[in-house]
């Protein structure tokens, strides 16, 4: 214990579980309301796992991707196809293509069915390591005693486990540091309300959930020392994709006075594109903007626009932390001096 308000974190969840023949995935549309596990025995499965948000959280697709292949090996299918389609699963998060590039070029150097399955199991033991990582990492910027602010979910469901912003939250919440969280909700899909409060909550951490709309109202009060958020892909200048509603937090943050802190393991940065504008942006149904919770909430015949991910120009973020280290202020040149190998 470093101080009075120091706290033992448990963080048991493991929501990607490999069992040797099928990917044991914790269904995440269900949750909070029920804890039930999907089964999935081929990548077809996997694919549809990704597709429909079973498994979300930008390391979680990478990783149950990489088990994908795996049981695509185990099944004799075609391998290019199956990574075919499980990189087509969702277009912003560079895990995915990160994790099936990690495949592909094991496959390339003949690798057979067990050597693939050390290699997803390598991705996810390297993504856990990381967190745990850039927990201490990111934790190590806050000042004791602060209240922090996050968006979606970016925890043990996110990720191998433990999680990139909710990590470097356990971590401070560990050392001392942080004594209060503020969870915005995220609609449409409510990651924040559903998700991170209950990861929070289990683990015994104080946290209050917030409406969306409520941030710059929040720190206007000056509640808030730290935004912290994960990431989607990071460009080669910093500019960082997010969940929707990241870059009205940034900017409302940069406008408050507040510091904004992006967490994501290197498998998050993509120096092939070189700035935000180039990556591509989810476009989801509009059904999960004109429903709650499968209740149609809005008059027949409206429409409705439903990006998943917005981008956060790298001017308005403070500290990227990743495994590798804490690049403050990014900058091409110091992402190039970090990230290019
Ligand atoms: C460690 S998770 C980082 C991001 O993947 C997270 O913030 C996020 O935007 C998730 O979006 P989702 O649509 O739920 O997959």
């Amino acid at each position: 214990m470093t101080n009075a308000s120091s706290k033992q974190i448990h963080d048991t969840i493991r929501a990607v579980q490999w069992h040797g023949d099928h990917l044991r995935l914790l269904d995440q549309r269900l949750l909070p309301a029920e804890e039930k596990w999907l089964d999935c025995r081929d990548a077809t499965a996997v694919t549809l796992a990704i597709k429909d948000l079973a498994v979300r959280g930008a390391p979680a697709i990478g990783i149950a991707a990489a088990w994908g292949v795996v049981l695509a090996a185990q099944q004799g299918e075609v391998l290019d196809q199956a990574l075919a389609q499980l990189r087509a699963a969702r277009p912003t998060a560079v895990n995915l293509m990160w994790a099936l590039d990690r495949m592909k070029a094991r496959i390339a150097a003949g690798a057979d069915t067990a050597a693939l399955e050390r290699e997803a199991q390598a991705i996810q033991d390297e993504d856990l390591a990381a967190n745990r990582h850039m927990g201490e990492l990111g934790a190590a910027l806050i000042v004791p005693g602060s209240s922090v602010m996050t968006h979606c979910n970016t925890g043990s469901l996110a990720t191998s486990g433990y999680g990139t912003a909710l990590g470097v939250i356990r971590a401070g919440v560990a050392a001392g540091r942080i004594n209060q969280v503020y969870a915005g909700e995220t609609r449409p899909w409510q990651q924040g309300a559903r998700l991170t409060m209950w990861e929070l909550v289990r683990d015994g951490i104080p946290a209050k959930l917030i409406a969306d709309s409520a941030a710059s109202h929040l720190m206007k009060a000056g509640e808030v020392k730290w935004v912290i958020v994960g990431a989607d892909r990071i460009a080669a200048n910093g500019d960082t994709a997010n969940k929707i509603g990241t870059y009205q937090l940034a900017i409302a943050a940069r406008h408050h006075g507040v510091k904004f802190m992006v967490v994501a393991p290197s498998s998050t940065v993509d120096m092939a594109t070189v700035s935000g504008d180039d990556i591509e942006i989810e476009l989801r149904d509009a059904a999960e903007l004109l429903s709650v919770a499968g209740r149609r909430t809005v008059v027949e015949g409206a429409e409705a626009w439903n990006p998943v991910f917005d981008v956060t120009p790298a001017s308005l973020i403070d500290a990227i932390v990743t495994e590798r280290g804490v690049i403050e202020h990014p900058t091409t040149e110091c992402m190039r001096a970090v990230f290019s190998e």
